[in-house]
């Protein structure tokens, strides 16, 4: 910190100490892990110290080794610097301090005063007169470039930038095709965003872009909802999102929980680097499929598609519950309980109003019913005490005991798997509860062709929903702090609502593109789905820019755009570099072969994505042809991806197989193409044999 800049040897230096300040702080973490182990007398501070500790060494642990800091701001001596007067800041991953009560060498991305570095324009420069970005070679400071924030750009174009030393991504500046008009991009930030991708995805830290940066650091009581076109960052956004409300509530989301929800596994892996090396490493991370898949309701089946339809329609939500309270009766009978030489009463008309009342009252089924043995209970108290009898907690046991048959006869005790496994077995009790909600076919649809009990039934993975839902009935869960919902446009009504469920006290973050929606419940606008969510109010902010997709590429997708019945505004591409092929062939695993030879020679990840069916035969051509391939979540340099797999992850080269046959594979086979083509990064091969989709060859507009 302070007011100096220094030279490329300068900063150098810095680094180094910077870096040996960095390691005495871990060092000294893990000694205070031992330390506070030993010393600490009771065992609940030791475990509450313990853990604090174990997970600073563990956030601290990975960082010994990555440039210590990405950026600097310099603030100038007018009064819009205000307290910064004349101060800079280095800015990095994790704040870097080596003494107590010195100011941090390194202050957190997160920290307030970072906010500027990402937000100061030459229109807006926020009290900064330079915003300095550096250039790493893995460990070693290769440079650095200035922007002058408060100076006019000179020449037209060139954004008051200089560079010095080499910094590695050259020093052209131009504005961002179309951006904020007073957004400089410099060749370093440029350079981290074209750069080819490799391996799983990494955090932005260092490019963070304004219109990302606002919803990064959105408050946490706000919740959002991000319409994000293909490759806009809304998945980077969502984990730095994540990360940043830790650090500022981090007592509070600790105690509640952070959970990031992804559409897939192989998404989960490409995903799964980018909080911890941001020091975030007890975010919970899963699909929506297993965090409502229970291990004792695993799936052993699958539905027919007009059973899955129905199963996931909102109204199911509605048919549980009903068939849930058509247990309850009205009591016939006085609860008499006999205790010793009394017989303790409460009659019929006093048991109907307790029941009443519970089922007025309760917000859930199991708790009304503890709330009618509790009301019995205590109606029975009075009369003993009334009785001078002493009442003491063996009493109360004892008499909570003997009026459960009661109980149980007009509020019996139930489990969310015999609900279901009763509704899904017997059609009268399906026609009872769904009546006037369920057409008789879309009975039939998820009835069950034969009567199973719980532990035997086949359960599926729409049927964990409404396990889900029937659970929720009986007992309320506990919530989250925050839940980001990444392709949310996905969700079913049903899923909605088990979400909703998880973050009822908390807030949420939804990203998702409805022009990527590819389930037979995809939802058309985000109004709707936030309703479902349990958040209406929440704001819809659309980003616009693409980060992933050249610009050649976004043209020739934003052709299906409006062919797909929604309402998003175009991609327009930050980037100007990459390349596009679309090549017709009479033999396409011959081709394809080819065009993996083509690209094994440049830099780069391979995505060859074809229609579902066609895979196996494809790995054995490729095989057969000496190219070996990989899963999506497997680690090697060219891997073989169904096209429903395909959603959130992204290649360097990407090469797409008989888009006609993609379309047609599904309902929203048109919205699958348009997800398949924008997995983009660099370069773009379609090979067909076939005639390509008139939506995509621009004879249907
Ligand atoms: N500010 C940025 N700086 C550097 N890279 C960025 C930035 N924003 C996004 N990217 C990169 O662009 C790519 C696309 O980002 P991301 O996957 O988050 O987009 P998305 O909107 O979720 O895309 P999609 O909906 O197509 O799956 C990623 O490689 C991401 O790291």
């Amino acid at each position: 910190m302070g007011g100096r800049m220094r030279g490329l040897d300068g900063e150098r230096e810095y680094a180094e100490r910077c870096r040996l300040a960095l390691q005495a702080m871990i060092a000294g973490a893990r000694e205070n892990v031992v330390v506070g182990e030993l010393t600490w007398g009771d065992r609940y501070t030791a475990e509450r110290l313990g853990y604090y500790l174990r997970s600073l060494a563990q956030e601290l642990g990975d960082e010994g080794t990555g440039p210590p800091f990405f950026g600097l701001i310099g603030y100038g001596d007018d009064d819009t610097a205000g307290e910064h007067r004349n101060q800079t800041y280095y800015l990095g991953r994790r704040h870097i301090s080596d003494a107590i009560g010195r100011p941090p060498l390194v202050i957190d991305w997160r920290a307030p005063v970072s906010t500027s570095f990402y937000r100061a324009s030459p229109t807006d420069p926020r009290g900064i007169t330079t915003r300095r970005r550096f250039g790493w070679s893995t460990e070693t400071l290769t440079g650095y470039e200035d922007e002058h924030l408060t100076r006019r750009p000179h020449p037209p174009g060139a954004g008051g930038q200089e560079s010095e030393h080499g910094a590695d991504a050259g020093s052209d500046a131009t504005a961002a095709d179309g951006a904020d008009a007073g957004r400089v991009v410099s060749g370093i930030l440029r350079a981290e965003i074209e750069r080819p991708r490799v391996g799983p995805m990494r955090d932005i830290v260092a490019t963070i872009q304004p219109e990302q940066d606002l919803l990064v650091r959105a408050e946490l009581d706000e919740s959002l909802c991000v319409q994000g076109a293909p490759g806009t960052g809304k998945t980077a956004v969502g984990l730095h999102r994540a990360a940043y409300l830790l650090y500022v509530h981090r007592a509070r989301l600790q105690r509640n929980g952070v959970l990031v929800l992804g559409p897939n596994r192989a998404f989960l892996h490409y995903i799964s680097a980018v909080l911890p090396t941001l020091g975030e490493v007890d975010v919970e991370q899963t699909t929506i499929e297993e965090l409502l898949t229970g291990e004792q309701h695993p799936i052993r089946s699958t539905d027919d598609p007009g059973a899955v339809e129905t199963k996931h329609d909102k109204r199911m939500a509605e048919v549980l519950r009903r068939a849930l309270y058509s247990r309850i009766q009205t009591p016939e009978d006085a609860v008499v309980v006999p205790d010793s030489s009394y017989r303790w009463r409460v009659n019929q008309y006093e048991f109907e109003q307790m029941v009443d009342d519970a089922r007025q009252e309760a917000t859930a089924y199991l708790l009304g019913r503890e709330r009618v043995i509790s009301r019995l209970v205590a109606a029975l108290q009075r009369q003993a005490e009334a009785r001078g009898q002493n009442c003491n907690g063996n009493w109360l046991r004892k008499m909570g005991r003997a009026v459960t048959p009661a109980v149980d006869a007009v509020w019996p005790a139930v489990k969310a798997d015999e609900l279901l496994a009763g509704l899904l077995s017997d059609p009268t009790a399906l026609a009872t509860a769904a009546d006037g909600i369920l057409t008789e076919d879309e009975q039939a649809a998820i009835s069950w062709k034969r009567a199973r009990k719980p532990k035997s039934a086949l359960w599926t993975a729409a049927d964990a929903v409404l396990l889900d839902e029937a659970s929720a009935l009986l007992e309320r869960g506990p919530t989250y702090g925050h839940v980001i919902i990444d392709e949310a446009q996905d969700l079913s009504p049903m899923q909605c609502r088990a979400i909703a469920r998880r973050s009822e006290h908390g807030s949420i973050t939804v990203l998702g593109d409805l022009a990527q929606g590819t389930t037979p419940w995809a939802t058309r606008d985000w109004p709707a789905q936030l309703a479902h969510l349990g958040k209406p109010d929440s704001q819809v902010v659309a980003l616009t820019t693409g980060y992933r997709v050249p610009a050649a590429v976004v043209e020739v997708a934003n052709r299906l755009l409006g062919n797909l019945g929604i309402d998003v505004p175009p991609t327009r591409s930050f980037r100007s570099d990459g390349r596009l092929s679309i090549q017709r062939t009479s033999d396409l695993a011959k081709t394809c072969t080819e065009a993996v030879r083509a690209a094994l020679t440049e830099e780069g990840s391979i995505g060859v994505i074809a229609a579902d069916e066609a895979i196996d035969h494809l790995r054995t051509t490729l095989h057969d042809d000496g190219i070996d391939t990989i899963e999506a979540d497997g680690d090697g340099r060219v891997a073989l991806v169904p096209a429903a797999l395909a959603k959130g992850l992204e290649y360097d080269h990407v090469i797409v197989i008989e888009p006609a046959a993609i379309v047609e594979a599904e309902p929203r086979g048109l919205n699958r193409l348009y997800v398949v083509l924008t997995r983009a990064v660099s370069r773009l091969d379609v090979l067909h044999s076939r005639a390509l989709p008139p939506e995509l060859d621009g004879t249907k507009a």
